[in-house]
């Protein structure tokens, strides 16, 4: 792909920009907000001066909403040979991509599973979308070509292709996506008012159920209203799951043994399940799910130190799957997981205490 035009500057958009970008293709910014565009390009996303002719393909960022209305404006403009947008939910853009008229032939709805809880171009990552699901939902009529240059924009960001019907992903990211949005901030939420002693002994299991209550509320009140019956249909089903904890807690707390022992039960089914829906969940890539194992490191809270802790993770040739940081409170420290293949951490752990480094 020679040349891109993203519209959208925030977390995605210039993601995708700069992954495009560090592969070759010259990419044009817009946003309705010129400091976001001017932002991604000093990250080195892009241009902001707009393109001399038409561009391969024009990648639409906004908000599901938007979508529709963007693309019929840039098709008018004769902006790209190819369109395609990166929205949450796939049927209500398309219904407005119908609706405006567009022409369907050179469009492709998509939607990267990847992303995170902070907006912005700030927050873009050149990797966001590195091993990654990303879905394309082509219309009857899409074109080939249309379908090759969303494959091609999809390879250079290093994700994996998935083609579906644009209701069947709607259900699907119901229960994978939207549905764990929700039930991350009611987690979050009871925080709220929580008193102050109880909320700073939050360790990583708070932290790993509700990183995403930190989300946009307004980009999810766009998600979820194009995805709602959906939702709340799983949302009642985890409603009844909750009434039979409820229960299960309430009688392990009788009098009476057996009581007790079905309360216990009752619980225990529901944890046993989460196990097991846990265990399907993939790993990068699509393939099974990875166990990886973590490398514990103790880290001055000080400007330079994780570069440097990652420099030495590549030197030793071992490649970091994830990274978790607990912050001590009150201390200037942190504590560092580095989530490697089992086979690595012999190599890692070896060198890292060759050069210094505190291991826990
Ligand atoms: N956040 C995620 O984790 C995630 C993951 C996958 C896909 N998505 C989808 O990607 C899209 C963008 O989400 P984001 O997280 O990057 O949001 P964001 O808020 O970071 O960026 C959206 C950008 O779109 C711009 N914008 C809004 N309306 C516009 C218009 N009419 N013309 C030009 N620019 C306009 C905004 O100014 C903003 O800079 C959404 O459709 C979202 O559903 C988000
Ligand atoms: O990991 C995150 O922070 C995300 O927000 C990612 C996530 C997801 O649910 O997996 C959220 C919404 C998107 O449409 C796609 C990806």
């Amino acid at each position: 792909m020679r040349t891109a035009v993203v519209i959208g500057t925030g977390l995605i958009g210039t993601s995708a920009a700069l992954a495009l970008t560090e592969r070759g293709t010259t990419v044009h910014l817009r946003d309705a907000d010129h400091d976001a565009a001017r932002t991604a390009a000093s990250l080195g996303a892009g241009t902001v001066e707009p393109p001399e002719g038409m561009v391969d393909l024009a990648i639409i960022a906004v908000p599901p909403a938007r979508v529709g209305q963007v693309l019929a404006d840039a098709q008018r403009e004769g902006l790209a040979r190819h369109y395609t947008d990166v929205a949450s939910v796939k049927a209500g853009p398309r219904q407005d991509v119908l609706e405006l008229g567009c022409d369907t032939r050179s469009y492709i709805g998509s939607h990267p599973m990847a992303g995170a809880e902070r907006n912005g171009p700030l927050a873009a990552r050149a990797d966001l979308f590195d091993g990654r699901t990303w879905v394309l939902t082509p219309m009857p009529d899409t074109d080939t070509e249309t379908l090759n240059a969303a494959l091609e924009l999809v390879a250079l960001c290093g994700a994996v292709p998935v083609v579906m019907d644009a209701a069947a992903h709607d259900r699907a990211v119901a229960l994978v996506s939207h549905t764990p949005q929700l039930l991350a901030s009611l987690v979050a939420a009871r925080l709220e008012h929580a008193p102050d002693n109880a909320v700073r002994l939050a360790g990583p299991g708070i932290r790993d159920t509700t990183r995403i209550a930190a989300s946009d509320p307004r980009l999810w009140v766009d998600i979820l209203s194009a995805n709602a019956g959906v939702v709340a249909d799983i949302l009642e089903e985890v409603a009844a799951d909750l009434g039979g904890a409820v229960s299960g807690l309430r009688a392990m707390e009788a009098a009476d043994a057996a009581k007790r022992g079905e309360g216990a039960a009752a619980v225990a089914d529901v944890l046993r399940r989460g196990n097991v829906g846990r265990a399907r969940i993939p790993g990068k890539h699509g393939a099974p799910p990875t166990r990886y194992e973590d490398v514990a490191v103790l880290i001055g809270d000080q400007p330079g130190e994780l570069a440097r802790l990652f420099a030495e993770a590549g030197r030793a040739g071992v490649n970091i799957e994830d990274v978790t940081i607990e912050h001590s409170t009150g201390q200037q420290a942190g504590l560092v997981k580095l989530a490697v293949a089992p086979g690595a951490v012999p190599t890692l752990t070896a060198a890292l205490r060759e050069r210094g480094w505190s291991l826990r």
